[in-house]
């Protein structure tokens, strides 16, 4: 590896890749891209953009100084996905793509093993907080059953319920419209969280993540003009790892905006420090300060994660509350004005991707 194009995309070594020949496609983790390269006015974070366009994670990636480039994927079916985007009239380029093999890697679309909590493990992100155990298994399986018995909403990649308070993701702003109270069966897991010392202020609203294997959450910062400082998730099902990238300070302030009331990722290359948190069955996670206001938060769209190094443990279903509360008329005065929609709204840019 050439060094890397800031701490999240590792630089890749394009003779390492078998360039496609003839019609016979072999579907691979890694894309061949022609036409693409920096004479042909292709920068990284441009290309990153396109390529992260559809949630898959870009693993590695070199751009040439001609018309090559290479990219890679966790695995063949998120480089299919690519390429399916890459190749739709929503994506506009004169790029030539084409699965291309790694010499020393089966063609089989061999995964790449996700990066792991344990590599991670000296970061520290002010503000997070896994508490765990926090719930027990007969709670957790009642919660669950619970979510389950309730209708879903399907109008994003993942299914979702919400709960106390409408949220206008065009606007921004909490809407009047009607969302079902926050339901009977959450009601003491808010009473404890109200009652401990873990959240600033009162909970007035829900939302249900379900993430199926595959399935993962575009990085994003909760809206600071939307909902007040702290954030609670308990998960149920399965564990799943979360990561925090902080923005490089120079990137702060062109962060865009997705449709769901939360900033588009921050493009990898403008990634300063990342950190993988698991999240355990049965656990609460606490976001709040500088992880809240500073870092995004996201899940990765794969079907593993690495919790030790070199040991890649499958996911399964996870379904996750995440507890918040509504801003209500005070805008958000943190100490993040770049990263903050209230102190800085010229800071983001329209909606530049499907948010997942
Ligand atoms: O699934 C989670 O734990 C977090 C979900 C989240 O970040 C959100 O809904 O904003
Ligand atoms: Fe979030």
């Amino acid at each position: 590896m050439a060094g890397g194009y800031g701490a999240a995309v590792p630089e890749l070594d394009p003779t390492k890749f078998r360039r496609p020949k003839g019609p016979k496609v072999t579907r691979t983790r890694h894309l061949y891209l022609a036409n693409c390269g920096r004479s042909c006015g292709d920068t990284v974070p441009q290309l990153l953009q396109c390529l992260e366009a559809t949630e898959v994670s870009v693993l590695g990636l070199h751009l040439g100084e001609g018309g090559v480039s290479y990219a890679s994927f966790s695995d063949a079916d998120a480089a299919e996905r690519v390429k399916a985007y890459l190749e739709s009239p929503s994506s506009s380029h004169s790029w030539r793509v084409k699965f291309a093999e790694l010499e020393d890697e089966a063609t089989d679309g061999g995964v790449l093993l996700p990066g792991s909590v344990a590599s991670t493990k000296h970061v520290e992100v002010p503000g997070v907080h896994v508490v765990e155990d926090f719930i027990s298994q007969s709670e957790a399986d009642e919660l669950l059953r619970q979510v389950d018995l309730q209708p879903w909403n399907t109008s994003i990649k993942r299914r979702v319920q919400h709960y106390g308070r409408a949220f206008d993701y065009a606007k921004l702003m909490i809407a009047a419209g009607a969302v079902p109270e926050m339901p009977d069966f959450c009601q003491s897991l808010v009473t404890r969280l109200e009652s401990s010392d873990l959240l600033p202020h009162a909970i007035d609203q829900l939302t249900v993540n379900e993430y199926e294997p595959g399935i993962g959450i575009a990085f994003h910062v909760d809206a600071h003009s939307a909902f007040e400082e702290g954030i609670a998730a308990v998960t149920l099902g399965s564990g799943i790892v979360m990561e925090f990238r902080k923005p490089d300070a120079a990137s702060s302030g062109k962060v865009s905006m997705g449709k769901h009331h939360r900033m588009a990722p921050a493009l990898p290359s403008s990634v300063e420090i990342s950190k993988n948190v698991w999240l355990p069955p049965r656990s609460l996670l606490i976001i709040r300060g500088e992880a809240r206001y500073a870092w995004l938060h996201g899940i990765a769209w794969r079907k593993t994660d690495c919790v030790d190094e070199g040991k890649v443990i499958p996911r399964q279903r996870r379904v996750s509350l995440t507890f918040r509360m509504a801003r209500q008329n005070t805008p958000c005065s943190c100490a993040w004005p770049t990263m903050c929609d209230s102190q800085t709204p010229e800071a983001h840019g329209l909606p530049s991707r499907l948010q997942g």
